[in-house]
């Protein structure tokens, strides 16, 4: 006998980049898992730097898995989000009026099943929309370190009911890093220092750098291969390893910002002879 729906998760994500496109077709291809646990998450819209796709009516339906397929395969292919106009029950919002539309659903959807705003963009441009979101009661998911690691306030305010905040991949990727950090705190054991490697990238550079792989050749696989952040000089210059260590320092009560921060470029020198 299927076991009956226990809950209904809508989820707005933004950003359909490599990471929110993979989440996409993790979500779609889990779906016997989710059943089997009771849960049905369910795509209400998926916003990217210039519009918002959108279910007809959030409070009902989420975009189907047919529809979700194909925006991932025209996203990859370069295409814009308006493309898929037509193809479901959807309806498109170019900014600015798709960030009052995601307001929209996290004021209505907030009150009722929830909703649960995913931010896999690379911007800081989500912050507003993540706190408001946050005050209409809705839950957050980031992969996007920049709403952590801008203004302390912002911090605070997003994290202030921990319940509602999860950040895993900000930090290690697919390691539990902040699942294990979190515990040790809650646990009452003091943690003293953190020592990693923090760069999925400068790990990869380095290991082909090592094989006597060409530097630019290098960077370009890393890119291509999504390891890199949207721009890789985030990478290569340390401030993604610096908004990953201010994430770990903030999470340990620490009140700091960037400015705190030292980061050492990497240096790569060619030795002639
Ligand atoms: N790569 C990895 O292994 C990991 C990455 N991350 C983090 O995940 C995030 C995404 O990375 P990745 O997918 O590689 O990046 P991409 O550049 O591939 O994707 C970024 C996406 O964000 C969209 N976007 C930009 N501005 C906005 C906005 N204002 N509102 C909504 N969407 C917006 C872009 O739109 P458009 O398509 O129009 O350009 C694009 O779809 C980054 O913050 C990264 O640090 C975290 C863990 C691991
Ligand atoms: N660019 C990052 C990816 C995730 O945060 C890295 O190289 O580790």
């Amino acid at each position: 006998m299927p076991t009956p729906v226990k809950s209904v998760l809508p989820v707005v994500l933004l950003g359909c980049g490599g990471v929110g496109r993979y989440l996409l077709r993790h979500i779609v291809s889990c779906r016997p898992l989710h059943a089997n646990q009771g849960v049905a998450i369910r795509v209400v819209g998926v916003a990217d730097s210039s519009s918002l796709l959108v279910a007809e009516d959030v409070h009902s339906t989420g975009l189907d898995d047919a529809l979700l397929t194909q925006l991932c395969a025209a996203k990859s292919a370069g295409s814009p989000l308006s493309s898929l106009l037509g193809r479901g029950h959807c309806q498109l919002f170019k900014n600015p009026e798709a960030r009052g539309k995601v307001i929209d659903a996290a004021t209505t959807l907030g009150r009722t099943t929830g909703l649960v705003l995913v931010d896999c963009s690379a911007t800081y441009d989500t912050v507003s929309l993540l706190k408001d979101a946050v005050d209409h009661g809705c839950c957050v998911v980031l992969a996007n370190k920049k709403p952590l690691t801008g203004a302390y306030e912002d911090f605070q305010k997003l994290v202030s009911n921990f319940r509602r905040i999860r950040f895993e991949s900000t930090v290690g990727a697919g390691l539990p890093v902040i699942a294990s950090v979190t515990r040790i705190i809650a646990s009452g054991d003091p943690i003293t220092r953190i020592v990693g490697s923090l760069s999925g990238t400068l790990g990869y550079v380095m290991s082909e750098l090592e094989d006597g792989k060409k530097f630019s050749e290098v960077v370009k696989t890393a890119k291509s291969l999504g390891y890199t952040e949207p721009d890789p000089r985030d990478d290569l210059g340390g401030m993604d390893v610096a908004r990953k260590a201010l994430i770990l320092a903030r999470l340990l009560g620490q009140q700091i910002s960037m400015e705190s921060i030292n980061v050492c470029l990497l240096r790569v020198y060619i030795l002639v002879n």
